[in-house]
């Protein structure tokens, strides 16, 4: 019989375990000041005005693929607070600020993961980076949100988001499930990569239900979770199995779905990944044929996605070369003009069906 020590029974595939300060220190080293804390909670309920019908505006979801540099978000977020204010009759803005990205195989994890960009891994500035943003934004007015991928970090960031997602990739997690049962904001549930819908549909289901849970306590202590469910998670058709889904039969179908499994029947179409193939320039024709469809009498889209930034495109982050300001290290996204074109046709859209609404053809 061999004898074997206890770390290598335990850890023997864990080469370092780092300490991580706790939620409660990050909160009091950032506070969210009271005002602000307003704002989300108002961004919160215009967000489930809109998801409700009966705030008539579209959603619009835009922002980075992913933040890796918070200079670029904070330079995109003011340009964006200006074209919130100038469309807020038509257009509910809020701002993507995705800090974790769930990966089909390997690659960059996001900025909470590893801010360096080098897989050093300091998620303790990752976390204290990701709070500052988002406080930074949400002190500009705009409502923000992200991606919840790992249920630990939530605890660091969630006061200050507005609107939440859960990816294609998590979506049938009932970690995930759980996680979003428990948030206090509107969350996003993707249909599959390959394209399923009813596992996003079953999503929402079980997030409208309480939960017990395995969790963090404010202090970082293990603890016992028990959640009321969440009333205010939706569907997001986001393309996928090679094909995109934001078309009339898809959303119809989509939408029967919904209304078969008992839950309300309005959804958001991401333009982006299956929708557009990943190509950024394909995002503005998709967000047409939504706005045709808005147009066109469907009321089962309370809004969209985009993804964008200032510069357009990609870029791979290599050893000993800057990066562009402003674009995108993940997925492609549309440059900030064009966002602009389709930030103003998607208010055309809001703007036309709601005169039709109240008989008004001015
Ligand atoms: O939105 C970003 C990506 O689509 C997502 O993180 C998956 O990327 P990957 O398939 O390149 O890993
Ligand atoms: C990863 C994302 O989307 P999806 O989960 O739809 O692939 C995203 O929106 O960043």
């Amino acid at each position: 019989m061999t004898t074997t020590g206890l770390d290598e029974v335990i850890d023997g595939r864990v080469e370092r375990i780092v300490p991580l300060m706790s939620p409660m220190r990050l909160l009091d080293e950032l506070p969210l000041p009271p005002a602000q804390a307003g704002s989300v909670v108002d961004g919160r309920r215009q967000v489930a005005g809109v998801l409700a019908g009966t705030d008539r505006r579209l959603l619009v979801v835009v922002g980075p693929c992913s933040v890796h540099d918070p200079a670029a978000a904070l330079v995109y977020a003011d340009r964006l607070r200006a074209q919130a204010e100038r469309f807020a009759e038509d257009l509910l803005v809020v701002m993507r600020v995705y800090f974790e990205k769930p990966r089909s195989t390997t690659g960059w994890k996001g900025l909470i993961n590893d801010p360096a960009l080098d897989g050093t891994g300091d998620m303790t500035t990752g976390l204290r980076t990701a709070r500052a943003l988002l406080l930074e934004i949400t002190g500009r007015g705009l409502p923000a949100g992200v991606e919840f991928l790992e249920p630990l970090t939530a605890r660091y960031l969630a006061d200050t988001v507005s609107w939440g997602a859960i990816g294609a990739r998590t979506v049938e997690s009932q970690v995930h499930r759980q996680l979003a049962s428990g948030l206090s904001m509107p969350v996003g549930m993707k249909n599959c990569p390959d394209g399923r819908v009813g596992p996003a549909v079953d999503a929402i289901t079980t997030a409208a239900a309480p939960h017990v849970m395995p969790g963090i306590d404010d202090s970082g202590a293990p603890a016992i979770l028990h959640t009321t469910g969440n009333p205010d998670c939706h569907l997001v058709l986001r393309g996928g199995g090679g094909r995109p889904n934001h078309g009339p039969a898809e959303v119809s179908a989509a939408l029967a779905a919904l209304r078969a499994a008992g839950r309300r029947g309005r959804l958001l179409i991401d333009c982006s990944h299956g929708n557009s193939g990943k190509d950024h320039l394909r995002q503005p024709l998709v967000a047409e044929e939504v706005a045709a469809q808005v147009e066109a009498g469907q009321r089962g889209i309370a809004g969209v996605m985009l993804e964008s930034f200032l510069v357009p495109g990609r870029q791979d982050p290599l050893p000993r070369r800057p990066l562009t300001f402003g674009q995108s290290v993940t997925d492609a996204c549309m440059g900030w003009d064009t966002t602009v074109d389709v930030l103003s046709r998607l208010a055309l859209a809001s703007l036309k069906t709601r005169a039709k609404r109240t008989g008004w053809d001015g």
